[in-house]
């Protein structure tokens, strides 16, 4: 079985992705953010490292696919699919030529028909969006603490995660490679509270149940 998350900055897919892997007892496989030299260049000038960060990011999630298609049972904290949406959005914002974003488009497109599952004709068996406000997505950003994400340190940034947070809407929206379900991030807590937890796990499991989705 392999479950894919989603959902915008500080949404909380890493920590569903930990929580829901034990509790299915799979594995889960997470975006490394903390080791990428390109994050931090990125935020401190955009226009210079878009291109390079959505290729890193592209190459990561690829390899993570992989990794994880090696055994049938996982989660993943984010799914390849919001890749374009990230990189459309910088290039809308001005900070990818027309030449860049032609290459993107073409290399994605061969990714994707290489993937594992599409490969072996699997989706993932199901998307769970989380869906969050932009305050709550502000709250949790600070939480967080990365420095370079602060839109105290970089008032653009407001612009930013209110474009991404509205592109969020026609992505899922259109998202048709799975079967899909969104999580209220606003109203469980589902990190803090035992009994909004106890909630959304039993949203998956039904959502997982009346699919017929089995843990192989
Ligand atoms: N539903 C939630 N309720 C309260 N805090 C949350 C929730 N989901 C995540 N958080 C907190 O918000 C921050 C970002 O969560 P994280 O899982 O890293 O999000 P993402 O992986 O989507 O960026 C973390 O500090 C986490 O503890
Ligand atoms: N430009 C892009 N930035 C991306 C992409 N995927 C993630 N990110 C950024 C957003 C956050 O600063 C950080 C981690 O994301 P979380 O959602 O896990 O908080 O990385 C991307 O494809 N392009």
């Amino acid at each position: 079985m392999m479950i894919v998350l989603s959902g915008t900055i500080g949404a909380g897919k890493s920590s569903l992705a930990t929580i829901l892997s034990k509790h299915l007892g799979t594995e889960a496989f997470y975006e490394q953010v903390d080791d990428n030299p390109v994050l931090p260049l990125f935020y401190a000038d955009p226009k210079k490292y878009a291109f390079l960060l959505q290729i890193y990011f592209l190459n990561k999630r690829f390899e993570s696919i992989k990794q994880a298609m090696s055994d049938d049972n996982n989660v993943l904290d984010r799914s390849i699919y919001e890749d374009s949406l990230f990189f459309h959005m910088n290039a809308d914002m001005g900070r990818a030529t027309p030449q860049e974003v032609k290459v993107y488009d073409e290399l994605l497109d061969n990714m994707m028909q290489e993937l594992p599952y599409a490969a072996a004709k699997k989706a993932p068996d199901l998307l769970v969006h989380i869906d969050i406000s932009y305050d709550t997505m502000i709250k949790r950003i600070e939480k967080r603490g990365r420095d370079y994400e602060q839109p105290e340190q970089d008032p653009s940034l407001v612009e930013y995660y209110h474009e991404l947070l509205g592109r969020y809407d026609g992505w899922y929206d259109d998202y048709d490679y799975s079967p899909k379900m969104k999580i209220d991030g606003d109203k469980y807590d589902f990190v803090e509270n035992p009994d909004d937890l106890k909630i959304v796990l039993a949203q998956i499991d039904n959502e997982l149940a009346s699919r017929g989705v089995v843990e192989k």
